[in-house]
């Protein structure tokens, strides 16, 4: 019966259908014989043309073919980029539209999983970002050789077919550029590029990292195996390139899921680049986490630390800390400052940014929340302020029970997950309430957007 149903939609491929809304992922949302249909590209109250490419039990997967009635909030998707591409999935919507669909984003996740006093959240409205196009700091491309032709690019969402990227509207020209000179470097020295098929040794990745406020440049080469041929000869003519200070190597091998391996090693250059934010400095390794939007990154951090609301006796615990951007931030305004922090790398990179700033009142550790935090606490640590700032898992349930059981008075969520945030605010409506939801807009042209929760604790 399921195969039959598969046909029945296959046959029928093109049909019409009424875009109703955007969904989490930006994609347009209607119906058709009743059965809900994800469109990307489509718009809500548009009326297009779609083509059934995949009949799943309880929903279908449409591609768009011919709008036949578009929507006034349509603008033109950049031009000589292939609009599969991940990262533009929003792009042809008009921007204040933009923000308004991320707003919602929250919304909806709040009523879906409707924790305490939900409806009395107030939800602000989605802070711009000044700059909607070459915004992000970072490039991370995958790299293949195919028939004799290097490609470059990132893969199509849900799948390996890999599009190459010529240009890439979001990312700032210094790391498009760089990306593609590496390219051209790889095909002058005839040097391995990784071979998923065959399973053979070479470069997988290339990862650029800029900082905005010097414009230095690094580099890691994501290699699958650890000896590839004329790699040093490579990385000496990378460094020739504009702006790069440092050339990195990561290892991986193929039974590693993630792009990025253990093993870092820097080849050429310095260790670490300098970013700035607010009157302070942040050096980075290559696999410490650093936002992509470093002009919006500044409204990020000051929105958060005014919400925070911090007094000089207070102790903080920057959880999630990466290189210790926040509570470096913050120190000057508390009495101590404690992080944590899994990547042993950002841990070492928020201790030498403590000492760069020449502060005195922080220390960092490494080590996931869920089990430094109950050690610390064990050891004597008293807990009176608190940011979280987790990945978009949101927070470990057995973090969230310690925190029910600590109460720190002062309390407040980063989250670039709505769906995450609203499942853990079930569990700490228990005992906080919530004033406030204030949205950044960090990644323009993308779905993405960045809540900041100010949690209350109830008497
Ligand atoms: C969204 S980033 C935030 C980093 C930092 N607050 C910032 O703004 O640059 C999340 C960080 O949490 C770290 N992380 C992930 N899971 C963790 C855990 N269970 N405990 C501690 N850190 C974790 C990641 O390595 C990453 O650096």
């Amino acid at each position: 019966m399921k195969n039959f149903k598969h046909q029945t939609h296959q046959k029928e491929k093109n049909v019409i259908v009424t875009i109703k809304r955007l969904g989490i992922n930006g994609e347009g949302i209607g119906y058709y014989k009743k059965k809900i249909i994800f469109i990307p590209g489509a718009l809500p109250g548009e009326v297009v043309v779609v083509k059934i490419v995949k009949d799943y039990p309880h929903y279908l997967q449409g591609e768009l073919v011919r709008i036949k009635e578009k929507s006034p909030d349509r603008v033109k998707f950049p031009k000589d980029v292939n609009p599969e591409i991940g990262g533009l999935e929003l792009a042809h919507l008009a921007y204040d539209k933009q923000l308004e669909f991320k707003k919602d984003n929250v919304v909806e996740a709040l009523k879906k999983y409707h924790p305490r006093g939900y409806a009395k959240y107030k939800i602000k409205n989605t802070i711009p970002a000044p700059d909607q196009w070459h915004y992000r700091n970072k490039a991370q491309y995958q790299i293949e050789r195919e028939r004799g032709k290097t490609k470059l690019g990132l893969f199509a969402p849900n799948s390996h077919r890999l599009i190459d990227l010529p240009t890439m509207p979001t990312q700032n020209k210094d790391t498009q550029k760089t990306e593609r000179a590496i390219k051209d470097l790889i095909d002058k020295f005839h040097v391995f590029i990784a071979d998923p098929r065959k399973h053979l040794d070479g470069i997988k990745t290339i990862a650029v990292r800029q900082s905005e406020a010097t414009g230095e440049i690094q580099v890691t080469l994501i290699t699958v195996g650890h000896k590839i041929k004329n790699l040093i000869p490579l990385a000496k003519e990378i460094m020739k390139l504009p702006n790069v200070v440092s050339v990195y190597q990561n290892e991986t091998d193929w039974n590693n899921p993630q792009v990025w391996g253990n093993k870092t090693e820097k080849l050429l250059g310095k260790n670490q680049i300098t970013e700035e934010i607010l009157d302070k400095k942040f050096a980075l390794s290559p696999r410490a986490f650093f936002q992509l939007n470093p002009v919006q990154t500044t409204t990020l951090y000051s929105e958060a630390l005014k919400l925070l609301d911090l007094t000089p006796d207070q102790t903080l615990i920057d959880a999630y800390s990466g290189v210790g951007t926040l509570g470096i931030l913050a120190a000057d305004r508390v009495k101590q400052v404690v992080g944590i922090e899994t990547i042993p790398e950002a841990v070492r990179d928020a201790k030498h940014n403590v000492e760069l700033n020449h502060i005195k009142n922080a220390d960092y550790f490494q080590g996931s929340v869920e089990k430094v935090l109950p050690q610390l606490q064990k050891g004597g640590l008293t807990v009176d302020a608190l940011i979280v700032d987790p990945p978009r898992t949101g927070l470990a349930k057995s973090l969230i029970k310690t925190l029910l059981q600590v109460k720190p008075k002062t309390f407040v969520y980063i989250s670039c997950n709505p769906s995450t945030l609203a499942q853990d605010l079930v569990l700490l409506s228990e005992a906080y309430d919530v004033r406030v939801i204030e949205n950044v807009d960090m990644l323009p042209q993308t779905p993405r957007c960045e809540c900041i929760v100010k949690l209350t604790l109830r008497n």
